[in-house]
């Protein structure tokens, strides 16, 4: 990426936030594109994310727009608007971006409708060439602090893995490579899955015995769907797996943990969804990853009863009565 390639970046939340602020610090030229234009007047006015990034000065040099047209001329985009809103806005841009425009997907969700991976969805709306996924334990408010942290990019295309990994490698932001495409992106997704059953034990009151479990039973799982899709496992032990993981299953910044310690306290998802004006990923990923544990004959058991509490109304406590008292078996099994 040369310096002077406009980057744009789609999303205004805290990771579109943090990733533009990085990437100015670095001395690019970059554009923030934010879908609302009362909120993109809002954030080039105070110079400030209140919403979804609290407490981060953004840098003047940022431009920022909720002008859709912004794609035009880029050098290269990252995508980072939650997987349920990406095909729309896709769709919106698709007039201004070339195939062959370098795109970054830092999204962490599966479209439940298609079960698509968000690099699927950009390849098919967009018909890009050169698509990188960054992913790993990478907490936004963290990053955007400087504190010390990890990611890994991936792509088949190695020369752009290789210059994603220069473009975000900084004194605290540390970024490794791993062609496993499909590792990485799901290892991304399905930990969110895993963070609400995490947060649900939290809000229980349950201790870090059962948190262990479910971290180190969800890694199984996670791992078990990946292998059938083609992924390797050894991605799922590294920085966008296992790394991922134990992040967000143990921050209490995480919203997907969040969403879950409210369930285990009691409170009606429909009551904290509506409260909420981040994104909880987990939600509907644990629709897809049920879906995609049916299409490929994996059993996913933390998912499923996972999505009994969140879709068909199971007491958290008779979820994990039904966890505990499944079919003995073997670990490896
Ligand atoms: N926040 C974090 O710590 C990290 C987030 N991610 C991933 O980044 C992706 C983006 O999430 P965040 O930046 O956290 O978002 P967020 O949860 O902080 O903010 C919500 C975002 O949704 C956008 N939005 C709301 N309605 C919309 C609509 N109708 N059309 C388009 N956009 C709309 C908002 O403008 C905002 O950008 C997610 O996949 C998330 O999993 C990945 C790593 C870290
Ligand atoms: O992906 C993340 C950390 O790596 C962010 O997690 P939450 O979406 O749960 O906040």
């Amino acid at each position: 990426m040369k310096k002077n390639g406009k980057i744009v970046v789609l999303g205004d939340g805290g990771w579109g936030t943090t990733l533009s602020v990085l990437l100015c610090r670095k001395g690019f030229p970059v554009t923030l594109w934010s879908p609302f234009k009362d909120y993109a007047l809002y954030l080039a006015r105070y110079r400030t994310n209140p919403r979804y990034l609290q407490g981060i000065p953004i840098p003047r040099s940022l431009n920022i727009t909720a002008d859709i047209s912004c794609l035009e001329g880029a050098g290269l985009v990252v995508a980072a608007v939650p997987s349920k809103y990406l095909r729309n806005v896709l769709m919106r841009g698709r007039d201004f971006v070339a195939p062959l425009t370098p795109v970054v997907s830092v999204i962490k969700g599966i479209e439940d409708h298609t079960l698509m991976r968000m690099t699927e969805v950009i390849r098919e709306v967009w018909a890009s060439k050169r698509i990188v996924v960054l992913s790993g334990p990478t907490i936004a408010q963290e990053v955007a602090r400087g504190i010390p942290s990890t990611a890994v990019v991936s792509s088949s295309d190695a020369e752009g893995m290789r210059k994603a990994q220069d473009l975000f490698m900084s004194p605290a932001f540390r970024i490794y490579t791993n062609p496993d495409t499909v590792g990485v992106e799901l290892g991304g997704s399905l930990k969110n899955v895993i963070a609400i059953a995490c947060g649900i034990s939290d809000g229980l009151g349950f201790g870090t015995n059962a948190k262990a479990a479910i971290v180190a039973r969800g890694l199984a799982e996670i791992s078990r769907l990946g292998a059938a899709m083609g992924a390797k496992r050894d991605t799922f032990a590294g920085i966008a797996g296992l790394g991922d993981l134990v992040t967000t299953c143990f921050n209490p910044l995480s919203r997907n943990h969040s969403v879950g310690e409210r369930i285990g306290k009691g409170e009606s998802v429909k009551h904290i969804l509506a409260s909420m004006k981040m994104v909880a990923e987990g939600v509907l990923t644990t629709k897809s990853a049920c879906g995609l544990a049916r299409k490929f004959g994996v059993s996913m058991p933390i998912s499923q009863e996972i999505y009994n509490v969140l879709f068909k109304h199971t007491h958290p406590r008779t979820a994990v009565r039904n966890l505990m008292e499944r079919k003995k078996k073997s670990e490896g099994a």
